[in-house]
């Protein structure tokens, strides 16, 4: 079993570095970390950096999880490599960019891009973002699946990933207390479905949901209330259609032997407790 602590951090490719940029800092409300040639590191919390904006195809995307010792990391690629998933070790270069000790690559069943990596450094400097969003830290992502059964099989059989919640067949999965990290979200492709990060309190939904509306931001949810971890939630787009969320008041799963996952119907009831209807495509089977 391949024992996840945490997710890390997001790539995410763009054909224009500069106005993504302006959208993580001036909007999202990241902090530059660092700069390096085509590639844009921020910061959302004590990490060195969570997401990484990188010149290239903006439908490359890359997400990056912990494990804890570079033994587990061998066994990992032994065991992937087993399962017939094709293994990459990075480079010294491209731990370096990462700011980790070490790391492999592979694909997961619908061919998300994953990254395990040991030893992430930390920041030494405090996050400061470049507005006051309230974010208090990058904490789950969801994904595309092909076939969300199949997936879900992965992440909880291979990897530690327990399922919190479903909504319809896309199950909700936490790697630790937090209800979940890791989402699978049903489509006929690959890649990031949405990012999360974390704000302090309603107040922070409240403020971004005026701020990006003032600013035409295109908002796709919210402010609303989840049934499963309970968070109040605001989404809206990013660059090339990137969905981010902001969420404040996920739950915690302390009874870990005593949790039943629950079901929940896929349709707006099932994503929010207050009414709101998501212009989210992978929510909806409706506009994106
Ligand atoms: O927080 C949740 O429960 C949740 C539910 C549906 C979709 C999401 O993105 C979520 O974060
Ligand atoms: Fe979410």
């Amino acid at each position: 079993m391949i024992e996840l602590s945490d997710v890390v951090y997001c790539r995410v490719g763009t054909q224009d570095l500069e106005s993504a940029e302006a959208f993580a800092t001036t909007i999202l409300g990241l902090e530059v970390a660092e700069r390096t040639k085509g590639a844009i590191h921020f910061k959302s919390d004590n990490r060195d950096h969570t997401l990484c904006y990188f010149e290239g195809n903006p439908e490359d995307h890359v997400t990056a999880f912990e494990l804890k010792t570079s033994a587990e990391l061998q066994a990992a690629a032994a065991t992937l490599d087993a399962l017939g998933h094709n293994v990459q070790y990075g480079s010294p270069a491209e731990c370096e960019i990462r700011h980790v000790r070490e790391f492999i690559r592979f694909n997961d069943p619908t061919g998300n891009v994953i990254e395990f990596i040991v030893r992430p450094s930390m920041s030494a400097v405090e996050y400061h973002g470049a507005r006051d969003a309230g974010i208090t830290g990058f904490s789950h992502v969801g994904f595309y699946s092909t076939d969300v059964e199949r997936d879900e099989k992965f992440w909880t059989t291979v990897c530690n990933a327990r399922v919190s919640d479903r909504i319809g067949d896309a199950p909700l999965m936490r790697i630790g207390a937090i209800h979940h990290t890791i989402a699978l979200f049903p489509g006929n492709k690959s890649g990031i479905q949405h990012i999360n990060h974390q704000v302090e309190s309603t107040h922070d939904i409240q403020r971004s949901s005026n701020l990006l509306r003032d600013k035409q931001v295109p908002i796709t949810f919210g402010p609303g209330r989840h049934p499963t971890s309970s968070a109040q939630f605001l989404y809206f787009r990013g660059p090339d259609g990137m969905t981010y969320e902001y969420s404040t008041g996920v739950c915690e799963i302390h009874d870990e032997p005593l949790w039943r996952d629950r079901q929940f119907a896929f349709e707006p009831k099932g994503f929010c407790l207050w009414g709101a209807s998501p212009k989210i495509a992978a929510f909806s089977e409706g506009d994106d």
